[in-house]
């Protein structure tokens, strides 16, 4: 594909990186190899990147077409005796196995079923079931860039849609089910 079908706002330009100086003692040569590359400059924000673009440059800069920037979740944690912290405001020291824990939370799943028949929120069931602090906020963690958050945790939350709940995600915390709530 010629440059002219770059798409809007992009522009292709020349790398050179000197990959590294290779020194062959046996041969007592030093080698600098000297790769050009290109790269794809967004004309607008002066961003750039290595991958060629597929779609319009986006003046702003943000939301390079991976997701969003931020989201905000609520969750209900159910620790076990692996669990970083096995303590939490309903339980001082949680012996429970990583099975049982799994067992519970996907019996709170169905208990969670309720929500979709209106007899409880996510809210409700995280104050009482979970075992995160955040249970005094029915679970509500607040609003949160990526980085923030253990990574399992922050693919799953970035992955749902709002109002969307995840299948049991395993954080080095315990074993989480995920409300995205904005
Ligand atoms: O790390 C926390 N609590 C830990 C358990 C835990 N581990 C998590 C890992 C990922 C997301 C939430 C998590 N909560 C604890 O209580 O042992 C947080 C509590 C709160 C409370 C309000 C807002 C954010 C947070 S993050």
């Amino acid at each position: 594909m010629a440059d002219e079908e770059l798409p809007a706002g992009w522009e292709k330009r020349l790398s050179r990186s000197t990959v590294s100086a290779l020194i062959f003692t046996f041969l007592k040569i030093h080698d600098v190899i000297l790769i050009r590359q290109h790269y794809y400059l967004n004309v607008y924000t002066k961003e750039s990147q290595w991958d060629r673009p597929d779609k319009p440059a986006d003046p702003s800069g943000n939301n390079k077409g991976d997701g969003p920037e931020e989201v905000q979740c609520s969750h209900l944690l159910v620790k076990h005796s692996g669990s970083r912290r096995p303590s939490s405001w309903r339980e001082e020291n949680i012996t429970r196995s990583k099975e049982e824990a799994l067992e519970l939370i996907k019996c709170r799943t169905s208990i969670i079923l309720l929500i979709v028949s209106g007899k409880a929120t996510f809210a409700d069931l995280a104050s009482k079931y979970s075992d995160c602090s955040s249970a005094k906020r029915g679970g509500d963690l607040g609003p949160f860039s990526r980085g923030t958050m253990q990574k399992p945790f922050e693919q799953a939350a970035f992955a749902l849609k709002v109002g969307e709940l995840s299948s049991p995600v395993h954080t080095d915390s315990g074993i989480h089910i995920i409300q995205r709530t904005a």
